[in-house]
């Protein structure tokens, strides 16, 4: 029986990918799951504050996993799963691509956004000559500490919540979400994901982003 619902945020419970509009609909369906006794918790590449702020008002009580897998939370308890990145790199990074920084990255330690969100080969090699890791969410390009990744904080996330993978719904938009899948028994992709996510997951929604999040919790109720 599904106990836990793992939701991307940007573009998944978004009105569109590419949108930061919340979809209102898909939050009406996700707090129904909450009432049915299945907890949600947000799985993102957004920071921290970003992430608790939105878990609280909109009453999810699954936790959190920030950072791209980098920090978790649940129930008062915080755990950074990644190394933190120093700031000089951060900076350097950005100085070395010509990149914009994420407004968020003053909130975070392990895990940092940039834009464009378009990985290159030189970045890669950049990035693992100083042991580090590179992803892109289409959102943002992401420079994190190891060993990095949505996999990494959920699997912390279930440890904490004594959940099996049995007992989890994973649903996202991208790349970077289909780590998580390996930590749950329904593999979801909103219709309008990245081919890569559509390629691993096991329902493939007939509804973009929040709307194919109404489709899966719908699904999940029946
Ligand atoms: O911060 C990003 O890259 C987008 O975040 P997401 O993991 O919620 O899609
Ligand atoms: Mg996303």
């Amino acid at each position: 029986m599904i106990r836990l619902l793992l939701t991307d945020l940007d573009g998944t419970i978004t009105i569109d990918r590419g949108s930061y509009i919340l979809d209102l609909n898909a939050i009406e369906s996700l707090r129904r799951a909450e009432k049915s006794g299945i907890k949600v918790a947000i799985v993102s590449g957004n920071s921290y504050p970003v992430l608790r702020g939105l878990q609280n008002y909109l009453g999810f009580s699954g936790g959190i996993v920030a950072e791209n897998g980098c920090l978790v939370f649940y129930q008062g308890v915080t755990i950074r799963t990644c190394e933190v990145v120093p700031r000089s790199l951060v900076s350097e990074f950005a100085k070395t691509f010509n990149l914009k920084e994420s407004w968020q990255n003053e909130f975070r330690k392990s895990d940092f956004g940039y834009t464009p969100a378009i990985i290159t080969d030189e970045m890669i090699e950049w990035a693992n000559q100083r042991g580090l890791m590179i992803s892109s969410s289409g959102y943002a390009l992401h420079l994190s500490g190891k060993p990095g990744g949505k996999g990494v904080g959920v699997r912390k996330l279930l440890d904490i919540m004594n959940l099996n993978e049995n007992q989890v719904a994973a649903v996202g938009d991208s790349k970077t979400d289909i780590d998580m899948f390996k930590y749950a028994a329904i593999k979801a992709a909103v219709s309008n994901a990245d081919q890569d996510l559509i390629k691993s997951a096991n329902v493939v929604l007939k509804l973009k982003s929040g709307n194919g999040i109404t489709e899966l919790v719908n699904m999940l109720l029946r």
